[in-house]
């Protein structure tokens, strides 16, 4: 059916028979079912329709109210978009309709494109882009001098609305959830990330925010596709565990102590059990949270964060692991890049004119350098692979501007990382920062778990391992073969100071369990762990991770 051209509000009697009407379960409903699929403030957002609508009911929340002699004008927002819907609501409707109440509007879905001017002719009042870049309202008021005019100019106007060509005239108003604006936290202008961090219960309600948080809920649908795709089975291994994974002694002990009969920890990887999991499923991976009780408090670490790990069965070759990697990160970045959010992000601060949303934006790493980063991942050609100690011939010539001197067997400092994805990473005919692997670290300097490489280096031995580095972040994944034959392994754990268990003992907290799994059946094998957090504030250019989790948890920060 093709919507009714109404050009009037629906009456009362229209409106309190759509009152009865099934019980809605979107935050949008249209009424013509062909339309079903619009469900949100983005489905309508991008709805329009040649023809106004009656009878279009939206659920969301208020993010402001601006002034005019008998109407209000009133962003609302479900969180499905980073711009709102307009309503325009009669002043005697809209008492209760306070930035951050909850409400339920019913109304006209009305093009306000169309709106007939005094002579009854349709005027076009939509602004061109270069207009909207150049900041004049000037074309609208004067085209259509009352309305659509002062959806812009009125103080602190929203951007977004001036680019829409429609609005919702509403009819009815419920309001489902009260607010008083006095004390509200969240205001309708630029609030900095640090002081949105003490309110991290109601940040997500700001428009970045909640953007950040749907660009995550597409990353890891993206992913599961992914991966499934791949054949890979998902699985969900222990948060609690007996063992700290990577020996660094960063765990978190979990109380009380005797609950487990010895002392347990929050993972720091999941790695050891995808381990397991891997010798009965084949190809396995994670999207877990791990935590490590590291007292950095920097912009790239955070206590709890989420870790996607995955583990090959019957792999001999690093590079099979590394080209995973890759395709799983281009896979991802072509996937986000036909959905909202990401392209909200991408698209949103050029054409922004409200000052709050500006200055948002303006906290992000620069668009040159983040769409240099996307180029990057999206490119066909193999990423760099080179190893320790090529890194370290290539770090120690710039010696000099580092506080940590490079010297084979030292490992690799953040500054070193940093340096090399720059450096080694600038594809200059693409002008694009393409991830780089680093490989076959020195023995010493890795966990016991890696498969001693083949041939080692000059300066001393190596595993077969490799971290995976991009500009401003550093390491973003990590991964290795395993060494997969129980006296290697034994070695290995003696080289690191590890017990090695000698026979298995119930309920013991020793590794007698990982070094079972060496004894029956286990083939060659690899994986890597990434920081999801940290490939997120990667993708969106949000420069402190703390931004991309919706409840952050660092040093000295559990707020809620
Ligand atoms: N799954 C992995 O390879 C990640 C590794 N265990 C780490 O924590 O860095």
């Amino acid at each position: 059916m093709v919507p009714q051209l109404v050009s009037r509000a629906p009456s009362w009697h229209q409106a309190s028979r759509l009152l009865r009407l099934p019980r809605r379960r979107y935050s949008v409903r249209v009424p013509d079912e062909a339309y079903s699929s619009i469900k949100s403030v983005a489905d309508l957002r991008a709805w329009q329709p040649g023809t106004n609508v009656p009878d279009v009911e939206v659920c969301g929340w208020v993010r402001s109210v601006r002034k005019s002699s008998g109407v209000r004008f009133v962003d609302i927002t479900d969180g499905s978009s980073m711009r709102p819907v307009q309503a325009v609501v009669d002043k005697k409707l809209s008492t209760d309709m306070r930035p951050g109440a909850a409400v339920r509007l019913k109304g006209t879905w009305y093009n306000a494109k169309n709106e007939p001017n005094a002579d009854g002719n349709v005027l076009n009042s939509q602004l061109s882009n270069e207009q909207a870049l150049a900041g004049g309202t000037e074309p609208v008021s004067r085209v259509n001098g009352d309305r659509v005019g002062q959806r812009s100019a009125q103080a602190g106007g929203d951007a977004s609305s001036a680019q829409t060509t429609h609005e919702l005239q509403v009819s009815d108003v419920e309001v489902l959830g009260s607010s008083d604006p006095q004390t509200y936290p969240i205001q309708n202008k630029y609030q900095t990330p640090e002081s949105l961090r003490a309110i991290s219960h109601l940040r997500s309600r700001t428009p970045l925010n909640s953007t950040l948080l749907r660009m995550r809920s597409d990353a890891t649908a993206l992913l599961t596709q992914f991966f499934f795709q791949e054949k890979f089975q998902q699985t969900h291994p222990p948060i609690i565990t007996s063992s700290d994974c990577e020996g660094a002694g960063e765990a978190f002990a979990v109380k009380p102590a005797d609950f487990f009969r010895n002392p347990k920890y929050l993972t720091v990887s999941t790695q050891l059990h995808l381990e397991a999991l891997a010798q009965a499923l084949g190809n396995v991976w994670t999207l877990s949270p791990t935590f490590r009780a590291e007292q950095s408090d920097t912009s790239r670490h955070l206590s709890e964060f989420y870790m996607l790990e995955a583990e090959m069965s019957f792999v001999r070759d690093m590079d099979q692991v590394m080209d995973l990697v890759q395709r799983m990160m281009r896979s991802l970045a072509q996937g986000l890049k036909l959905l909202n959010a990401a392209n909200e992000l991408e698209k949103n601060r050029l054409d922004s004119r409200d000052p709050a949303e500006r200055l948002a934006f303006a906290d992000l790493v620069n668009r040159q350098e983040l769409q240099r980063r996307w180029r990057g991942l999206l490119a066909t050609s193999r990423w760099p692979r080179i190893t320790y100690t090529e890194a370290i011939e290539k770090l120690q010539p710039v010696a000099a501007k580092f506080e940590h001197k490079p010297v084979w067997g030292g490992g690799l400092q953040s500054e070193h990382e940093k340096h090399l994805a720059e450096e080694v990473g600038y594809d200059k005919a693409n002008d694009a920062y393409v991830p780089v692997f680093i490989t076959h670290y020195p023995r010493e300097v890795k966990a016991f778990y890696m498969l001693r490489s083949a041939s080692p280096a000059a300066q001393g031995e190596t595993v077969d391992c490799f971290d995976l580095l991009v500009p401003s972040l550093g390491e973003l994944a990590g991964g290795s073969m395993r060494e997969h034959r129980l006296s290697e392994l034994e070695d290995n754990m003696r080289l690191h100071g590890l017990e090695v268990p000698k026979r298995r003992v119930a309920a013991s907290n020793d590794m007698t369990w990982y070094l079972d799994l060496r004894r029956w059946g286990c083939p060659p094998h690899g994986g890597f762990g990434l920081g999801f957090d940290r490939l997120l504030s990667y993708l969106t250019g949000v420069p402190n991770v703390r931004d991309v989790v919706p409840f952050p948890r660092h040093y000295e920060r559990c707020d809620c």
